[in-house]
Parts: C-alpha cells; structure tokens; sequence
C-alpha cells in the first residue's frame, strides 16, 4: 500500500443514494481532496480491502448493510481512517452507536456542507499548521502521575479518546484529576490549537445560564449594551467542558441538549441561529444515572453526554501513586517557593500511604502545602501532615469485630469490594448485568472493577 503524501489525500465515500454521494464527492474535490465512492457495503469493502484512506464519510443505512460495517471493515483491516458516519435527520440513537463503536464524528441529513467541511479539516487536520496556536498554559498538558493499574488504565482511554470527537463523561471523585483528563483529551486531539472552554455548571447563576452559555444580542435586556459570545461561541473548533454537570436545573439541561443536536445556537434576543463545532466534554463527582433515575437530570441529555465514560480512579485506589504524585507536588512548591526540596520522612510515607484522602489530589495538595510550612525545611514528618483518621482507619479501632490486617489500607479496600462483588454475582447467578444494577455502579464500572482486582 502507497504511502501518501499532504497534497494527495484520498476520501472514501460511501452512499446508495447517489445524489448525495455526488454532492459529498464535489464537495470534497473542491478542497483539493481525491475522492472514491462506493453505492454499497459491499463495494465499500473492496476498496477498503486494496487502499487505506485518510478519511471515510459512510451513510449508516444501506440495502446491503450498515455503516458500522464499513466502520468494521477499516478497523479488522488495521486502518488508523477515521470515520464519519451519516445519519437520518433525527436518528440520535445510531450517531452514538457509530461514536461508541469508534466513529470520529457524525453528520445529520439533510448534510450542512460547511459543517460538512469542517469536518473534514478537523478529520485531516488541515489548516491545523496555518492556524494560530492557542498555547496552553504552564502545566495544562502536564501528564497525570502515577504508574498503578487503574491509572494507566485511565490514560489508555485518554490517548484513545483524543483520537475522535466522540463526547466524554468523566466520573470520579472530587480533586481526582477529571479536569486535568479533559484537557489532556483536548490537547492530545486535533483541536488543541483551539479554545479550551471549561465551565462549572454549579457556579452560574440560573437567570444567566441561557446568556452565558449562547450569548446575547445587543439590547436583549438593560445592561446588554453590545452583542457578545457565550460559551458555545468561545468555544468553537475546540472543547466546551462542563464540570459540576449534574448542577444544570432542566430548563437549560433542554436548552443544552437542542444546542447539542442540531450544533446550532441562539443568542438571547437574536432571531437567527449559528453554527458552533464544539466537542462536549462533561464531568462531575455525582452519580448522574441515579438522579436520571429521580427525575433532576433528563435522560436524553445524560444519553448524550455519556456516549463514552472514563472513570478517574480515586486517590486511594492508587496504591503508591500517592507517594509519586506527592515527591512531584514536592517539587513544584520549592520551585514555587525558590526552596530547597524536601523530602518525605520515611513514616510520612507510610501515614500517606495509609490515609484515605476523600478529597483525592487536590486534598495531597493541601495536605502538602501546609506540611512544608510546618516542617523543618528539610524533611516532612508524620505529624506535619496532620492526617485527620480516615473512615477505615476509625472502623478498624472501633469494630467490636475482630479485623485483623486492616492495613494496607487499599488491601482492606480491595478485600472488601472484591466481596461485594462476589456476593452480588452469587446473588444473580454469574449474571455480570444482573450484578452491576444489585451493587448500584455501570456495567463497563463492575468489568472495570474485576479486572483491576484479578476476578477473571
Ligand atoms: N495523577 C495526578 N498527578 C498530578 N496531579 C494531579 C493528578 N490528579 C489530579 N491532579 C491535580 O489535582 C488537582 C485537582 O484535579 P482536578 O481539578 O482535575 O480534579 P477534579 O476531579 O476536576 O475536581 P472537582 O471534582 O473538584 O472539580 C489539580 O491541581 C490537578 O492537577
């Protein structure tokens, strides 16, 4: 297979109705692009078979198969081609099929083609060189530290995520680094020379929302004394992050979802709608599911949000991730400070290592902080840190049942979910389904589980 070079990149389309694959192939000539088409599954997949291509744009239904197996096919054949799939005015359902299954992004019918194109530019990443790089700040593309199974397994997800446009909902305990992921995807993605637009649902107002989030016209209300973006607009070509998603009241969780859908807002006081390309990245420490479940969050927009789920693992679960995260959170306050670096006490260490930390990094920060300022300057002890006793340590102490070999803590932590589990999967049967519902966490959540305690 040839190797290609910038000028000569090929675009496989694929589509029975011919009209528009027409319309799509013009399109794309016309952007210097070289085009092969295909009216069916089957002939999709004897091109694919000969030529790898550097984007595939497929219709989801066809009359001898589905888009999703052209999506198969490039995949079983190795092909690093991302794919967009097209779907019917409406057919949100198999636009996230296509995303979780690996797509880069979808179009709707009737195809906008200037959505159409730029699609394509982020696809190829075209222009990307041209276009003023927006520099992230000091430390936004910093990695995550730390080496243990449930992190690495976080960052594998953030590396494959920042290859599509798919939306993500980040899960994960407060201070666990969900913010930190999202900029990572991001900046890993072909965006990352555009805005990064994090926003914390909790912190707005309601009265504002709707202008904050879209913008407003001039003259809209007293005070809107010029026009001016929302979110959406400072966003656009790169990532709009919503934290503290679950704090959305429903009026706005409809407004968001419309504006999510069709990849249209309004201003506050315009007539006229605007196109914005914005990839979703959402988060927050609350279990969404559960209040879908009660009625505060709307099942569509939960849908559509969690169309891909990275769980950001807690501090705890990290085993000695604490103690390298905590060396390197060292040596960024006596950089800060212009001091020396100072090292943990070997009983630090093991009180770090046995402590909870509910709130998770942002909470080792602190701890961190405080413990430099009340050590010698030279070496942390356990009592610079003053751990308060976590829940576990206190059930220890206090359990009239005799626990022996509460430590390690995340042993203990670990012995007990992994009963938990067993108990739950007795319950039902083996049935894995049937387990997750009983222990109340998702069905990627309890695989997850079981693979990072060994249960096979
Ligand atoms: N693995 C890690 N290595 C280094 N720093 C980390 C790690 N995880 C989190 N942090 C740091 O911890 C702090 C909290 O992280 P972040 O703000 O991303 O958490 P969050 O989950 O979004 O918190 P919240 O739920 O409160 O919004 C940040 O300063 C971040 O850089």
């Amino acid at each position: 297979m040839q190797k290609r070079t910038r000028n000569d990149r090929r675009v496989l389309v694929v589509d029975d109705e011919r009209d528009l694959a027409d319309l799509l192939e013009l399109t794309l000539i016309k952007m210097g692009l070289i085009v092969d088409k295909a009216y069916g599954v089957a002939e999709a997949k004897a091109l694919i078979a000969q030529t790898a291509y550097d984007l595939c744009l497929t219709d989801m239904r066809m009359p001898d198969g589905e888009g999703l197996d052209v999506l198969k096919a490039i995949q079983v054949a190795g092909h690093d081609t991302p794919v967009a799939v097209i779907t019917a005015y409406g057919s949100t359902e198999s636009a996230v099929a296509a995303l979780k299954q690996g797509a880069f992004d979808y179009l709707a019918k009737p195809v906008a083609l200037e959505q159409l194109r730029t699609l394509v530019k982020s696809a190829l990443k075209i222009d990307a060189a041209a276009a003023p790089v927006q520099k992230p700040a000091a430390g936004e593309t910093a990695l995550l530290a730390g080496d243990s199974a449930p992190l690495r397994q976080a960052l594998q997800l953030i590396d494959k995520l920042a290859r599509n446009q798919a939306p993500v909902y980040i899960t994960g305990e407060s201070g666990s680094g969900k913010e930190r992921a999202a900029r990572m995807i991001h900046y890993g993605s072909s965006r990352a020379s555009q805005p990064f637009v994090a926003v914390n649902c909790g912190a707005i107002p309601e009265n504002l929302m709707e202008s904050e989030f879209f913008g407003y016209r001039k003259g809209a209300f007293t005070g809107a004394t010029e026009d001016r973006g929302g979110f959406f607009q400072a966003a656009h070509g790169g990532t709009l992050f919503l934290d503290e998603v679950a704090d959305l009241p429903l009026t706005m969780q409809v407004k968001l979802l419309r504006a999510i859908q069709e990849r249209k807002v309004r201003k506050v006081g315009a007539t006229q709608e605007e196109d914005v390309d914005v990839r979703i990245i959402s988060a927050t420490h609350q279990n969404l599911g559960k209040l879908v479940d009660a009625g505060k969050f709307r099942q569509d927009l939960f849908y559509r949000l969690n169309v891909i789920e990275l769980r950001m693992p807690a501090l705890r679960e990290m085993g000695d991730d604490v103690l390298t995260i905590a060396r390197l959170l060292l040596q960024r306050l006596a950089e800060r400070n212009g001091s020396v670096l100072p090292e943990l006490s070997a009983a630090a260490e093991v009180a770090l290592r046995q402590y909870s930390f509910p709130g998770n990094v942002r909470e080792l920060e602190n701890v961190l902080e405080r413990a430099v300022a009340l050590s010698d300057g030279q070496q942390i002890q356990p009592d610079d840190l003053q751990l308060t006793v976590s829940d576990a340590e206190s059930l220890c102490a206090t359990s009239s049942v005799a626990l022996t070999g509460c430590f390690p803590l995340q042993d203990y932590l670990d012995r007990t979910e992994k009963v938990a589990i067993l108990q739950a999967l007795e319950q039902t049967g083996g049935n894995r389904t049937q387990a997750a519902k009983v222990l109340g966490v998702t069905f990627r959540s309890l695989r997850y589980r079981m693979e990072r305690l060994g249960m096979s």
